[in-house]
């Protein structure tokens, strides 16, 4: 890849074009006009553009080092869109810590396991912040949850109920019952499409949709609206995913945000809109409900037990203040369900789709974890998920697809709420911090054999998802890490256990697996996984 791509944002390009006019034929000054306005108009451009110059690619002391960019826009028009891959090539060039000047904006990109520590860890308050982006401004609720809250009272609000209440594992043990229904469902399903291509990610991500819905509200996807609801919900979290991770001009000047030259926060407020239209139909279903009596709630709640559990009926409580101490509001309630919604899913589904990837690519790996299944659950039984924790291979595919495909590569980008010294150099007060995982995981001082898809490097390993080993940080570190890992853990391990215990995978005849990525905020296969089930049970019935 070369420094300066020709893909490197083609959209920046137009939006500039756009804003500064395309150049027009001009004609020389005359003789006798030796200060015509024309000499003038290039003079004063002159003088600017050297006043810029000097401005903006004066090295400033302390300051990381980083490619230089040109005036005004700096290295704005050499961005490339997968940033991961980018940030890695110039790392390279200019080291662990470095600085890309874009437009206002700094960024700053942290590429080594000691300099993560120092971020995530030595100076995990001073970074806890965030710098949120426009179009992620459009989907939050103007930043009522957790993701992009700024570090203080109302996030720390938010995280305690995520992490103590919802997702805790006491929760989550309670909340077994549904997700195995689900799981069942998505068999069920498979089952009937044996020996036929199946788009892996969609099946995995309507699998995750229906388990986060139905614990949140009780909601799932079914017969002849399930392939088109799934996949038109996929396309919008994926889409939403895809444009906050793409470079905005609007974010590296604040003052043209209002004219919205990539059309990005655009499309965002149409996926906002979808995404606040289910939510308003889920909540004013459920206090219509309430409202029409407790007794009818209570009855409903006896016959089928898992419903008086979900989070909704859990967050309305809080919202009434029954235990006066987290009273939310009706924005909240919403911009939580958004969160487990986006949060949720895509990072789940993405990466099974890269590990039955992967493992398709190693069928040894794929039989090696199937003669585990077998071993621990035979083949005359149903994955449960009390049979998880017997799986160390799987647990090591799992670690090592993360390791290779983490779903945020460069996490969500922190932002330090004061001037810091990492490394030695001044990381400015507003900088947005990458933290390029994908680079780390792939270091060749810290892993052998990098690229290598090799499970068992994970075989006997202490390193875990704790975020206390900053050569692999799939979750992050520190304050801001992921919320959701012992859901995220029981998803992916319970979901990839029972497919590749219930079934056979091959590719379809001909096709060819490729297996590159698409950076976003959460990374995605570039070219779908399609492969074809067949049953590996001897009893159909273990299918129902
Ligand atoms: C394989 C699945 C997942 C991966 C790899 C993953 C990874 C991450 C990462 C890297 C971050 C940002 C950490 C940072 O900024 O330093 C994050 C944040 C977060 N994740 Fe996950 N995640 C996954 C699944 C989930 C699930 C299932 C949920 C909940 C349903 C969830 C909820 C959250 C929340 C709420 C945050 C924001 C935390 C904050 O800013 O305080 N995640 N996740």
């Amino acid at each position: 890849m070369s420094l300066i791509t020709s893909q490197s944002n083609s959209s920046i390009f137009n939006a500039l074009s756009a804003l500064f006019g395309r150049g027009r034929c001009m004609s020389p000054p005359k003789d006798d006009e030796p200060f015509s306005p024309l000499f003038l108009t290039l003079s004063a451009l002159f003088a600017l553009v050297c006043y810029s110059c000097i401005h903006y690619l004066k090295p400033r002391r302390g300051s990381p080092p980083g490619p230089l960019g040109l005036p005004f826009v700096g290295y704005l028009p050499f961005l490339d869109q997968e940033l991961h891959t980018y940030f890695a090539l110039l790392a390279r060039t200019y080291g662990p810590v470095l600085k890309l000047t874009l437009g206002r904006k700094v960024w700053i990109v942290i590429s080594s396991p000691s300099t993560a520590r120092e971020v995530l860890k030595d100076h995990d308050l001073t970074f806890a912040n965030r710098n949120v982006p426009v179009a992620a401004r459009e989907m939050t609720y103007g930043g009522s949850e957790i993701v992009t809250a700024s570090y203080g009272p109302k996030w720390r609000m938010l995280r305690k109920i995520c992490v103590l209440k919802m997702l805790s594992r006491t929760t989550l043990d309670s909340m077994y019952g549904l997700r195995r229904r689900e799981v069942r469902e998505s068999i069920q399903y498979l089952y009937k499409r044996c020996g036929s291509p199946v788009n892996v990610g969609e099946e995995m991500f309507l699998a995750a949709y229906n388990v986060i819905t139905s614990m949140l509200w009780a909601g799932t996807v079914k017969g002849d609206e399930r392939d088109r609801l799934g996949v038109e919900f996929k396309n919008a979290v994926g889409e939403f995913t895809e444009l906050v991770g793409r470079p905005n001009i609007s974010d590296f000047y604040p003052g043209l945000a209002w004219f919205d030259l990539q059309g990005i926060q655009k499309r965002v407020k149409v996926l906002a809109g979808k995404f606040d239209r289910i939510f308003e139909a889920v909540l004013s279903q459920r206090l219509g409900n309430d409202k029409e009596g407790g007794q009818a709630t209570v009855e409903e709640s006896k016959r089928s037990p898992e419903k008086k559990k979900d989070f909704l009926k859990f967050l309305l409580e809080l919202k009434d203040g029954e235990d006066g101490k987290t009273p939310l509001t009706l924005i909240e309630i919403k911009a939580l369900l958004m969160n487990m919604v986006l949060n949720g899913t895509e990072t789940s589904s993405n990466t099974i789709e890269f590990i039955m990837a992967e493992m398709l690519n190693k069928p040894h790996t794929l039989r090696k974890a199937q003669q585990e299944l077998d071993t621990v659950v035979g083949k005359d039984n149903v994955v449960e998920e009390s049979h998880i924790s017997k799986l160390p291979y799987l647990h090591a595919v799992v670690k090592e697809s993360l390791r290779l495909h983490p779903p945020a590569p460069v996490l969500v980008p922190h932002c330090p709420s004061d001037d810091t010294l990492i490394s030695g150099f001044r990381i400015q007060k507003g900088s947005m911090v990458y933290i390029n995982v994908w680079a780390i995981h792939r270091d060749p001082t810290i892993w052998e054999n990098p690229d290598e898809f090799d499970p068992e490097r994970f075989m006997n390993s202490n390193v875990d998802y704790s975020g206390n080993h900053f050569s692999y940080l799939p979750f992050g570190s520190g304050r801001r890490m992921c919320a959701g890992i012992a859901m995220a853990e029981r998803m992916v391990m319970y979901s990839l256990a029972t497919i590749l215990h219930s079934f056979d995978w091959e590719l379809p005849k001909g096709e060819k697996l490729d297996l590159s990525e698409q950076f976003g905020i959460v990374m995605k296969k570039k070219v779908p996984l399609i492969a074809i089930p067949t049953p590996r049970l001897f009893d159909p019935a273990l299918y129902k």
